[in-house]
């Protein structure tokens, strides 16, 4: 499995979900800008002694880790469709991408992948999820339905 953090802006929240990526046999793709740097010690902090074993990728552009990866599909979580995260089928070699802690997926990206926007419902008191708590929550559900296979 993958997990694809948008242009992230906190270090905890990359650093926590690194330790979940490790500890799922899940690739982390990152892609720039960070508003962080990689050596801070947040991240290390989040992610405890895991960080170093996070298989890490780190690329300029999304449209790009698209292209490369044809044959998988991405789903692009947001709390913008009505389309639940339980309901769509994962492969193993998937992409889940997540938006910056700020701003969420742009518009013209998950209009351009409309059938693939995937949300996880809330009641309508707040705007969002927390970043980290997002990918824990779409991970072991794409997770559960390959039965775990950490392989
Ligand atoms: C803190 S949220 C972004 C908030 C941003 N202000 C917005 O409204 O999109 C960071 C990322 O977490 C994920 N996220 C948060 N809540 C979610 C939800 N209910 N369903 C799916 N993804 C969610 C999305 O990928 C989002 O881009």
């Amino acid at each position: 499995m993958n997990i694809v953090l948008l242009e992230p802006e906190i270090p905890y929240n990359t650093g926590n979900i690194g330790r979940t990526c490790v500890l799922t046999n899940t690739n982390l793709h990152l892609i720039k800008p960070f508003g962080f740097s990689l050596d801070e010690k947040q991240i290390k902090r989040a992610g405890l002694d895991y960080w170093k074993d996070v298989k890490l990728y780190i690329h300029d552009s999304l449209e790009e880790l698209i292209k490369a990866n044809k044959n998988s599909n991405f789903y692009f979580a947001t709390t913008k469709t009505k389309q639940k995260y339980s309901e769509v089928k994962y492969n193993k070699n998937d992409f889940i991408v997540f938006g910056p802690e700020s701003r969420g997926i742009p518009e013209d990206i998950l209009n351009k992948y409309k059938e693939n926007n995937i949300t996880i419902p809330m009641t309508p008191i707040g705007r969002s999820l927390n970043l980290s708590n997002s990918a824990a929550i779409i991970l072991y559900e794409a997770l559960r339905q390959i039965d775990f296979d950490f392989s």
